[in-house]
């Protein structure tokens, strides 16, 4: 046992990553009390580049830490507290390697072809670093994610603004209905312990090997699937036509950030579909500067800046021709003119999905409106489950956060769990044949037929981390007597197997008055919704893709965002692992920082995990300090809602700083009046004076810095010293906090 225990606070991204500057040294200095350390690892986007290159950067090399924390969370000690993380897509790498540069880091830059070994190696290491690099990492273990009852209260006392939804809304799903992965599914059982080699044997015979060895445990499931180019360049062409019929907003929802190799490639079709007519007339010069279709039609904007200038004009006029003859797109940036098609990791499905539905299932036009858009998700395998909520919407309007109930989840993800996990066995098919999966004597486990260009993905789901998930499921539903769920298919053979499972593990625990139920994704939506509007609670089982898309969703539509779930992944070997909320790093909050000094970023997912994080610690370690710290907190927090202390959107009323503060106050009082623990009583008496008298002038330091522009030097990297000076602008509270110290 470690003599001293020991926190792990991720340094991660974009707003999370500013708001961690300002709360970090009150979480530092409230924890060094009871003699436990918090430190930090950069796991930022600019952190995980830099850890890449050690060779190139000499004496600025810099650690690993995301390995350090991958070795550390399959140990019983691992207690890490996770922030979201940009998980970049290929333009947001090439920026962030860019920002480094020019603050003097001698990165290589990233090639955009490889032809020699040391290109081929450069590109593989930024291509680790490439989508969630982050997540499947650091997550041993499956996900309980909930809204605490004091959030929920808040919610229904405080609800966020839900847009109405017409019977007539003309805003739909639409999704392919042959030659996609959901309708080319197969799976197996693995016996016993292998290797299984993925090859492609084209129609002339000519084996080539797409990955030679995978390994394979007793009891996992391997399942694998086909994307067709063609059947996906049809469906989108007439889903263009209809678009454009129907006179609605055409926009695209793919999750290009976590399926880093399948849906680039998905959003590079749509590309090359709508913008056809432009990139056939350009084809030579679009390929001469590079145009790659998968970094969207940004990456065209950025590149014929090379050419001369009425070259550019032609094609921009052409682009514009587009414009005029195809269906309006749902835009990004009205302002800006940034469309759906600009960058694929600008629209990300668990999140654009729920938006939409708040927002009366509309997306913004180029005309700065909301409009009744075609929401496009190419695939069947969980499209359907958005349409059942459309559905529901048009027949029973929009949801209402002040008597809707709750939806948890329980989330299938250790052990990067399906399709997650299956980057490394995504290929894009480079010709017509059969692609083969074959175990180490050359047996035939799987088949599927392709054609060139094709997308074939194989996914791995272990049993240990189903059996954990199965457990995980049953105390949640008896921890909270909830009805609980588990959404599986049983026309995908993947989840045939699952059900079979689930079915055989339930045995191994007292379900004795549980309601447990198996049902397909559309029927267990409609069954929740149903529940949901009567105002019950309904607990969501699902695999690592649903875990995603419904706890953002459902927190959303309750909660207003995702921010303010309380996430914990128990890890399989002991530890725990606490994420904070379930959104993501909320980019657009950077800007606003930037240009108004104002951070809009609530940190109700940090103190719920730090909460959380510590009564493991007092749990696991016997640290009493840690348990009195950690239900001072949550009465803190439960504080904080009850007086509505969150951050506000607009200048001129707190920010996260003010927020902070409040958490700072009301901690520093609990403490301060319980007598647990009457050494901490004592030492933060003084502090919680300190606050409470100064609470006017602390809030007035906070808030006169806003509405100014303010520098942090860098996006990916900021400066630190700016950024700290930025962040923690009151004299009063930093003295007050380092006096504790
Ligand atoms: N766990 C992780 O590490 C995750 C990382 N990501 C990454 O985050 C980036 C952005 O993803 P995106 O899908 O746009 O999702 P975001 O959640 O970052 O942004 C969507 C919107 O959610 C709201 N929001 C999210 N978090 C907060 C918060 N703490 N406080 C207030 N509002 C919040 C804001 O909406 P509003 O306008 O309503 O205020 C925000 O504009 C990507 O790089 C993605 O890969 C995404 C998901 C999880
Ligand atoms: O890792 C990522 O890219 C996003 C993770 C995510 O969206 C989630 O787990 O909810
Ligand atoms: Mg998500």
């Amino acid at each position: 046992m470690p003599t001293r225990s020991k926190i792990i606070y991720t340094f991660t991204d974009e707003a999370p990553a500013l708001a961690t500057y300002s709360l970090l040294p009150i979480v530092e200095a409230f924890t060094a009390s009871a003699d436990i350390a918090v430190e930090t690892r950069d796991i930022s986007l600019a952190a995980r580049i830099l850890a890449s290159f050690p060779e190139q950067l000499g004496t600025k090399a810099i650690p690993d830490h995301l390995a350090e924390l991958g070795d550390l969370a399959v140990t019983p000690e691992a207690n890490i507290i996770k922030l979201p993380n940009i998980s970049a897509s290929t333009p947001q790498l090439q920026a962030a390697i860019k920002e480094l540069q020019a603050q003097g880091y001698a990165l290589p830059d990233y090639p955009e072809t490889v032809t020699t070994d040391a290109e081929k190696e450069t590109r593989a290491r930024y291509d680790k670093v490439k989508g969630s690099a982050v997540n499947p990492v650091l997550r041993e273990g499956n996900s309980d994610r909930r809204a605490p009852l004091s959030v929920k209260n808040y919610a229904r006392k405080h609800p966020h603004k839900m847009g109405a939804w017409a019977a007539d809304s003309k805003s739909h799903v639409a999704h392919m209905s042959n030659g996609d992965f959901y309708g080319s599914e197969k799976a197996v059982q693995i016996e016993a312990a292998d290797a299984v080699k993925i090859e492609l044997i084209a129609q002339d015979g000519t084996a080539t090997v797409l990955k030679e060895k995978t390994s394979v445990e007793a009891g996992e499931i391997i399942d694998s699937a086909v994307l067709s180019k063609k059947a996906l360049r049809s469906f989108i062409a007439a889903e263009i036509e209809d678009a454009k019929k129907q006179g609605v907003l055409l926009s695209v929802h793919l999750k290009a950030t976590m399926m880093k190799v399948s849906d680039p490639i998905m959003f590079g079709q749509i590309v090359a579909e709508f913008y056809k007519d432009a990139l056939a007339k350009h084809a030579a010069v679009l390929e001469q500067i590079g145009f790659n279709l998968n970094n969207g039609i940004g990456d065209l904007y950025a590149r014929i800046k090379a050419l001369p200038a009425d070259q550019q004009a032609q094609i921009e006029a052409d682009i514009q021709a587009v414009y005029a003859a195809r269906p309006s797109l749902a835009m990004v940036n009205s302002d800006k003119g940034i469309t759906n098609l600009h960058v694929p990791s600008d629209v990300i499905v668990d999140a654009s999905m729920p938006a939409m539905i708040r927002d009366s299932g509309k997306m913004w036009g180029t005309d700065g409106q909301l409009h009744d858009t075609k929401a496009v998700i190419p695939d069947r395998c969980y499209a359907t489950i958005y349409q059942a909520v459309i559905e529901d919407c048009k027949a029973n309007g929009a949801f209402d956060p002040t008597t809707m109930g709750s939806v948890p989840n329980v989330g299938l993800m250790a052990k990067k769990a399906e399709e997650y996990g299956s980057h490394d066995k995504t290929f894009q098919i480079k010709a017509d044949g059969v692609v083969r999966v074959t175990d180490s004597k050359g047996n035939l486990l799987m088949e599927q037929a392709v054609e060139a260009g094709d997308i074939f993905r194989m996914c791995q789901t272990k049993d240990a981390p189903i059996q954990d998930w199965v457990k995980l499921a049953v105390n949640r539903a008896r921890a909270s007597n909830t009805p609980a769920i588990f959404w599986l298919d049983p026309k995908r053979a993947h989840d045939g197997v699952v059900v079979e499972k689930v079915q055989a593990y339930l045995k191994d625990h007292n379900t004795d008055g549980l309601d447990i139920r198996i049902m397909s994704p559309v029927d267990a939506m409609k069954f929740t919704l149903e529940r949901t509007r009567k105002g019950l609670d309904t607990i969501s089982v699902t695999g690592n893709v649903l875990r995603d898309y419904l706890t953002d969703l459902f927190p959303i539509m309750e909660l207003g965002t995702s921010a303010k779930m309380l996430s914990i992944v128990p890890l399989m070997n002991g530890g725990g692992l606490f994420e904070t909320g379930a959104g993501g790093s909320a980019p657009k909050h950077v800007q606003q920082l930037v240009e108004e000094n104002f951070l809009r970023w609530d940190s109700l997912g940090e103190f719920l995990a730090l909460a959380a994080s510590l009564e493991h610690l007092g749990v696991n370690y016997n640290n009493s300090k840690a348990l009195v710290l950690s239900k001072t907190l949550d009465q803190a927090t439960g504080q904080f809602l009850d007086n509505n202390k969150s951050p506000s959107r607009k200048v001129g009323n707190i920010d996260n700083r003010g927020s902070h503060f409040y958490l700072a106050l009301y901690w520093a009082q609990a403490l301060a009046a319980q007598t647990e623990d009457t050494a901490l009583q004592a030492q933060f008496g003084e502090l919680a004076k300190t606050l409470t008298a100064n609470e006017a002038t602390i809030v007035a330091e906070l808030n006169a810095v806003q509405g100014k522009p303010v520098d942090i030097g860098g996006y990916y990297a900021p400066n630190p010293e700016l950024t700290s000076k930025a962040m923690r602008p009151s004299n009063t509270l930093n003295a007050a906090i380092a006096k504790l110290k």
